[in-house]
């Protein structure tokens, strides 16, 4: 069949988004899982971290579903949910809309550009528990702030939330991609100890309400950038770093940056994720849904003034944390 697919990305974190509001698809649960596979596969011709589903919604302007690379369904994608929220605002000629998402209807805005010529919008990140079950993570805290996790490592601690996708968050003063990627393999493989599998981030502190951020993503692996393990770094750096809440952190990633606040509501946090949208290249594909192949990539049109604008903005980010 023919899909007609946009590809974009948010800090780099590289998406395949389907309109199934326009498109006639009809895709049953088990085609969209088998195109997630197949598209998301680095040695097709597309590749991708993740699939962006946009369906109709009887709540909200539009829904959006998220799978990843091995076809698992998540709860949350914040920075898929920025484009999702560029493509929905601009279809629909509005600055704000509500996407309804598995577990949230989340308010999603245009912003103005976080650098030059960059489109920037901000969503929230939210529902977000602290507690061990949302994860759920088996251990003896009911709050896992800062705790160690024995099975994982013997000198590192663990803050363990969910926002609502779950991840474990760990401040160290250097990352090693190696170590991070050993961690995330063996979390994820041990499903007494979390179910459902987690996001493992390492956050280095830069200082000056600056942090980095290096995630290896459940369903995925290493990826440049995740933008709820980056909200979700940002609100345990405001827990354990004493950074303040209700100001904005700068969280630098191998993609680019993004700006996350994070926001006290009564007993309830919030954080709000401000980044770039951007659109790579649209096209249509054809794929042979059953065996998975992509047989063909055609009409692909490439956005080049927007990679351009975002390849001045990753390097303007690399050099502020370089310098
Ligand atoms: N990259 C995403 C998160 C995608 C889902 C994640 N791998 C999971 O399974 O929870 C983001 O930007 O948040």
């Amino acid at each position: 069949m023919n899909i007609e697919i946009l590809k974009c990305h948010g800090s780099n974190n590289d998406f395949v988004l389907i309109d199934e509001m326009t498109g006639a698809y009809a895709f049953s649960e088990e085609d969209r899982v088998a195109i997630a596979k197949s598209l998301c596969d680095r040695n097709s011709i597309v590749g991708a971290d993740g699939i962006l589903f946009v369906l109709p919604s009887d709540v909200a302007e539009a829904q959006m579903r998220m799978f990843n690379p091995d076809g698992s369904e998540a709860e949350m994608c914040g920075n898929g949910l920025r484009c999702v929220a560029r493509y929905v605002t601009e279809k629909l000629g509005k600055d704000e809309v509500v996407i309804e998402t598995p577990e949230a209807n989340l308010p999603v805005v245009k912003k103005e550009e976080m650098y030059e010529d960059i489109p920037s919008f901000e969503v929230n990140i939210e529902p977000v528990s602290f507690d061990a079950a949302s994860l759920p993570l088996k251990s003896a805290h009911q709050i896992h702030i800062e705790q160690p996790i024995p099975v994982l490592s013997k000198d590192l601690t663990f803050t363990a939330l969910s926002v609502p996708n779950p991840h474990l968050i760990t401040v160290v003063p250097e990352i090693h991609d190696e170590n991070l990627s050993w961690l995330g393999k063996v979390a994820n493989q041990d499903k007494e100890l979390l179910p459902n599998g987690v996001n493992v981030s390492y956050v280095q502190p830069l200082g000056d309400q600056k942090i980095f951020v290096r995630t290896y993503e459940r369903g995925v692996g290493l990826t440049n950038a995740c933008g709820t393990a980056m909200s979700a770094s940002a609100l345990t750096t405001v827990i354990v770093e004493m950074n303040q809440l209700n100001e904005e952190i700068f969280v630098f990633n191998r993609g680019g940056f993004v700006i996350c606040t994070a926001l006290k509501d009564g007993d309830d946090y919030v954080i709000k994720l401000r980044g770039n949208a951007t659109y790579v290249y649209q096209s249509t594909v054809q794929l042979d849904v059953a065996s998975g192949e992509v047989k063909e990539m055609k009409d692909r049109t490439l956005f080049e003034m927007e990679n351009h604008a975002y390849a001045k903005m990753q390097s303007y980010a690399q050099e502020q944390i370089t310098l």
